[in-house]
């Protein structure tokens, strides 16, 4: 079998994960160039990969011998260049989400694959991967609770990272329940509103945090998510799914409850790399598959873009304390 060549752009932390499950989880595939503007950080990656080439400049990486297909784990804002790039070689991509962080973005991504006339470019909403995300979703499917009613998600990180502001809350973090609701419920949202209470004293000084968005879908469902990025205790992901005959919920982390010494419980995750770390390897697998026949597989450039759309309304929504309407273009025959 003929190992596919790629190209990691961006060798953080999301990055550098994705080249060690490169390296250790997933067959069939090597990285075989990185590329990072910080030039410690990414020699200090390619140190730990056999032959591959470092660049600081990620055309660079993306034009170096042997790439067929290319990972994008910068920041939101330089995605869009890299996906360009890619595109114009016609490579397969998988771009860590948010596709763009804004529509007008994601929208000239789409006008680049509608040239090329195929879908090359996957968005790496990995909640799609996850096996109880994947179990509602069977769920759903089949009927299991009835027509669904609510959607009730929680998403805390423990803390934020330095460069986090008020509006990644929503298209950064906030962003993969769009996703996931979308998915879930086979339903655009909407309309956003947002609610801010008081910052919490652990958050730093300016940000927003926490928030309570709120999400309504074409098919009528309302859908609240608490985005708390700096709760201090771990890392959850919750969602509860209520129908008009039951509920289902997931994200409980029970994976094994202790009782000891006259108390009960268990540990909770401290990072969404232990949390996903399947539904990392999952994603990686397929994308590689799809990728080596020169497809993609997962979501794609239009799920990008709806999120981006409504990241858009959300972030308006929470300047203005107004519920906003999310405005979407017509979706091209490409995505149907
Ligand atoms: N799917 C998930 O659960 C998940 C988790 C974390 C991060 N992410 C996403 O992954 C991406 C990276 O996040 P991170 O946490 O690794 O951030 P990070 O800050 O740890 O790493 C980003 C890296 O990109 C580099 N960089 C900056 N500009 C660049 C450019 N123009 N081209 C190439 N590299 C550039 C930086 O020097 C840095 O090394 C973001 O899009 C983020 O939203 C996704
Ligand atoms: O970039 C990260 C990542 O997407 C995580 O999955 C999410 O929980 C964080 O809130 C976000 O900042």
């Amino acid at each position: 079998m003929s190992t596919l060549g790629i190209a990691v752009i961006g060798t953080g932390k999301m990055g550098a994960d994705h080249v060690r499950r490169i390296g250790r989880t997933v067959g069939g595939a090597r990285v075989v160039a990185v590329a990072d503007p910080d030039g410690d950080r990414v020699k200090e990656v390619a140190g730990t990969l056999d032959g591959a080439t470092a660049h600081t400049d990620p055309a660079a990486a993306i034009a170096a011998p042997g790439v067929e297909a290319v990972l994008i784990a910068s920041p939101g804002p330089a995605h869009e260049e890299a996906i360009l790039h890619a595109l114009e070689r016609e490579l397969p991509v998988l771009c860590e989400k948010p596709l763009t962080p804004d529509p007008a973005g994601a929208l000239r991504v789409m006008e680049a694959e509608q040239r090329l006339g195929r879908r090359l470019v996957q968005v790496g909403f990995m909640r799609r991967y996850d096996p109880e995300y994947e179990r509602l979703k069977h769920l759903l499917d089949a009927d299991g609770i009835g027509r669904p009613l609510f959607l009730h998600c929680r998403h805390r990180n423990a803390s934020s990272p330095s460069f986090f502001t008020s509006d990644m809350l929503i298209s950064d973090s906030v962003v993969h329940e769009v996703d996931a609701a979308r998915w879930l419920l086979g339903q655009e949202i909407i309309a956003v509103t947002v609610l801010s209470p008081r910052p919490s004293a652990a958050a730093p000084e300016g940000l927003s945090d926490p928030r309570l968005v709120l999400l309504e879908t074409s098919g009528g469902v309302v859908v609240d998510v608490e985005i708390f990025v700096n709760c201090g205790f771990g890392y959850q992901v919750q969602c509860e799914a209520v129908g008009e005959a039951g509920s289902a919920r997931i994200g409980d982390g029970h994976a094994m409850v202790v009782q000891s010494a006259g108390h009960w419980g268990g540990a909770i995750d401290q990072d969404f790399t232990v949390r996903f770390a399947d539904a990392y390897d999952r994603q990686l697998r397929s994308w590689v598959a799809a990728a080596g026949r020169g497809r993609v597989a997962g979501p794609d450039a239009w799920d990008g873009y709806a999120a981006a759309a409504v990241s858009e309304a959300g972030i308006a929504a929470a300047r203005s304390g107004v519920r906003t309407a999310v405005e979407l273009a017509e979706r091209p025959p490409l995505y149907g």
